[in-house]
């Protein structure tokens, strides 16, 4: 790394869309962003802000058939910006890897090894390695001189106590199939717990804090003195809370009961509940917008998917305010977190002898800023806090190679 190379770009892959970001670390600034969304269908769409040229909106709609079509469409943006791959300022491509398994739990250099064991990891993590993977795989192409820095939604997780991250199975199948919860989404859980310390005017040690990070993808967490001591996702990312098209918890046997007596094989059960459940398979969309667009309108199956999605997430809640004792703070984040106020008001409705509550027009308000939206009288504090994966691995990216 030359000493002007002082920028990083963040690649975010997920099952069906890749955010990225440019940033100059040397004062922190993003030059752009982006992300492109329903990749491997007929009309896929790349969003690119060019915030270091002036800032205005460019879109494209057309067929990218995978990440690494996603990829080429986004460094060829970048290039008409001139912040093109090729740039001799860029110091590292910063990745988020989904499931780095017990191995990878810190920030690590991609080399063949590395590779090796993200691959091994994509029966764990189905819908997210394989384009992890893909984006790697591209940008070591696209620029084989650079780093290629791996950031893993399951480090922040892996301090978790043996009790919360041990299930209650024979220890010597669990541990020959390295079978435990993971939990994932921890960059985010990480930014989102310091954040929130922040907006208390606290030292992340000296607070307890409930992390809900409401994307498609959804997850809780509990973080005490900064550090994550349960989080609802386990050995993949479908156990927990309701999702966009996941269910999160179920009693195992329903699977076997399928296999036994629907006919399904494994793969249909697992496609069913990766990708035909959750607010998707209760009602037929998993955008938030739509479900709650349609409960206005009288739709009463997206009432009922509302309903269910909002009864687990208030489970979690009171099982983590169980599992910290204390709570100082619950903090909404992600796509759902930061804007569906109606979601944050019928999670913390009735809790006030647990210390919830959320003024109506706090709650309301809309802003890009973390923010509190508890009335004063609340002994724990509800906030929306925005998350930001991209810096989070910019950060850490950068901190790696030019350590
Ligand atoms: N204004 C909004 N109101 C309600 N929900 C929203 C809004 N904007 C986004 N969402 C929800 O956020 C989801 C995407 O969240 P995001 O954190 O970007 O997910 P992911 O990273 O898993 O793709 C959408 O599917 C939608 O349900
Ligand atoms: C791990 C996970 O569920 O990620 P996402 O929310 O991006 O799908
Ligand atoms: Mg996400």
């Amino acid at each position: 790394m030359t000493a002007d190379a002082t920028r990083v770009l963040v690649l975010n892959s997920g099952s069906s869309s890749l955010k990225y970001q440019l940033l100059d670390m040397n004062g922190g600034t993003r030059l752009a962003v982006g992300l492109v969304e329903r990749i491997g269908e007929p009309a896929s769409r790349l969003v690119h802000t060019p915030l270091a040229a002036g800032g205005d909106k460019r879109e494209r709609t057309e067929p990218m058939p995978d990440h690494d079509a996603a990829l080429k469409a986004v460094a060829d943006e970048l290039s008409e910006d001139g912040l093109g791959l090729d740039s001799p300022e860029l110091a590292a491509i910063g990745h988020r890897v989904v499931h780095g398994g017990l191995k990878l739990t810190e920030p690590t250099v991609i080399d063949d090894a590395v590779l090796k064991e993200i691959e091994r990891l994509v029966p764990v993590a189905p819908l997210h390695n394989p384009a992890n993977l893909t984006g790697i795989r591209t940008a070591q192409r696209l620029r084989p001189d650079l780093p290629q820095v791996a950031v893993f939604d399951t480090a922040f997780h892996s301090t978790m106590p043996e009790y919360a991250a041990r299930y209650a199975i024979d220890v010597e199948t669990a541990d020959a199939h390295r079978v435990r919860r993971y939990g994932f989404h921890g960059t985010s859980h990480a930014y989102v717990s310091r954040e929130t310390a922040k907006l208390l005017g606290k030292q992340p040690e000296d607070v307890n804090v409930i992390v809900l990070h409401l994307g498609n993808g959804a997850s809780a967490s509990a973080v005490a003195g900064g550090r994550c001591v349960d989080t609802s996702m386990g050995l993949t990312p479908l156990e927990g809370l309701v999702m966009g098209t996941r269910s999160g918890d179920i009693d195992p046997a329903v699977i076997f009961h399928l296999e036994r007596n629907a006919g399904m094989s494994s793969e249909e059960i697992d496609a069913l509940l990766n990708k035909k459940s959750g607010l998707m398979g209760l009602c037929g969309d998993n955008d938030m917008r739509e479900i709650r667009r349609r409960i206005d309108e009288g739709d009463k199956r997206a009432a009922l998917a509302f309903d269910i999605y909002i009864h687990r997430l208030r489970k979690y809640i009171g099982a983590y305010t169980a599992v910290l004792g204390r709570v100082d703070a619950v903090a909404f984040t992600a796509g759902v977190g930061e804007n569906a106020a109606p979601v944050r008001e019928a999670a913390v409705l009735g809790l006030e002898e647990m210390g919830l509550a959320v003024d109506a027009r706090l709650n309301a308000e809309r802003s890009d800023e973390a923010r509190i939206i508890s009335p004063e009288y609340a002994r724990v504090v509800v906030a929306v806090v925005p998350t930001d994966e991209e810096l989070e691995i910019a950060n850490q990216t950068y901190a790696l190679v030019s350590s």
